[in-house]
């Protein structure tokens, strides 16, 4: 099995009363490509910043290449693109990045590297006078410079539009392609589907699920079934209702089924309409219904 980079074993780390992350155990293996995913607050960048040795834990450990994460010599191998970067507004894009790549012995090609993120042009501009997608684009650029074994990319995309998300994803794909290991978080479950192979999701400093693409998509891809009725016939995939007067809302993942059950139960029903879930809501349902599982075992 291929060597663990990054570890988390029991991790916690508290500030003051926030639990922001909760007990988490947790491996990334050499050559995965791993997306967290989870709403906001849910801990995904406590749990980074504990990985790349920026937080310490309050109880448990963390590993990056076995080691201490704080320890110069494994940061050396590792890039970072935080949430929030801020560059020195008067230095100029190529000095930026000549700035970063000269703490590596064997830094990436900077023409190269700016040219894959679409930021060849702009080597002389100041970072101050790019527009907010180039200075992520930038951001990003820097995690590659030193040709890390593994990245880390907390919400690489936020604030790109359609055709750089698409770039990135690109260049993300030929980084691990190339052999590298990528962590990143998202808020978007498309974006780890065109990326990632496995998925975490994080939800109230926990991990909710650890699993592939496929089956946290079955697992999130919850519906919403509006439908006016009197009295909400007990369904098999009904995953919860909410009631709004006389219509109902049924969440389920399989709307079409729903539907097809409840033409068979023969209640009548009117103004059927079928609704995507936002990413919040079916994390919701996961929760709800790790906790209906475990209620009833
Ligand atoms: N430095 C800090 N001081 C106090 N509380 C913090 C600090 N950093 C994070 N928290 C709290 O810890 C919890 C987890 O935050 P974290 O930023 O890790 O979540 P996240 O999943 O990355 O969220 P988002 O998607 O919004 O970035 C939140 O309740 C947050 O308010």
């Amino acid at each position: 099995m291929a060597e663990t980079l990054a570890r988390a074993s029991g991790a916690t780390r508290r500030y003051g009363e926030v639990v922001a992350v909760d007990q988490v155990s947790v491996d990334v293996r050499a050559g995965e490509l791993v997306g967290l995913l989870g709403p906001n607050g849910a801990g995904k960048s406590t749990l980074i910043n504990m990985l790349v040795g920026l937080r310490r834990p309050t109880a448990g450990t963390v590993e990056l290449f076995g080691g201490d994460p704080r320890s110069p010599a494994n940061r050396r191998a590792i890039g970072v693109t935080p949430q929030e970067t801020s560059l020195p507004a008067t230095l100029r894009v190529a000095e930026c990045y000549d700035y970063v790549a000269a703490h590596f012995p064997d830094p990436e090609d900077r023409d190269e590297l700016l040219g894959r993120l679409g930021l060849d042009g702009l080597e002389r501009r100041q970072t101050g006078g790019l527009s907010g997608g180039q200075k992520r684009r930038l951001a990003v650029a820097l995690a590659f410079a030193g040709r890390p074994r593994m990245v880390f990319l907390d919400e690489p995309t936020t604030g790109l539009d359609v055709e750089a998300r698409h770039a990135l994803w690109q260049s993300i794909k030929a980084y691990h392609a190339g052999g590298g290991t990528v962590l990143l978080t998202s808020h978007y479950l498309e974006e780890v589907e065109a990326l990632a192979e496995r998925v975490i999701v994080m939800g109230d400093g926990r991990i909710l699920t650890d699993d592939t693409v496929e089956s946290v998509r079955a697992m999130v891809g919850v519906r919403r079934v509006n439908v006016q009725l009197d009295e909400v016939p007990p369904l098999p995939g009904l995953l919860g209702v909410e009631r709004e007067g006389a219509r109902a809302s049924l969440l389920t993942a399989d709307a079409d089924q729903l539907v097809r059950d409840l033409v068979a139960t023969g209640v009548a029903f009117s103004d059927l309409e079928i609704k995507t879930t936002s990413l919040e809501e079916a994390f919701l349902s996961i929760t709800t219904s790790v906790g209906a599982d475990s209620a009833a075992v």
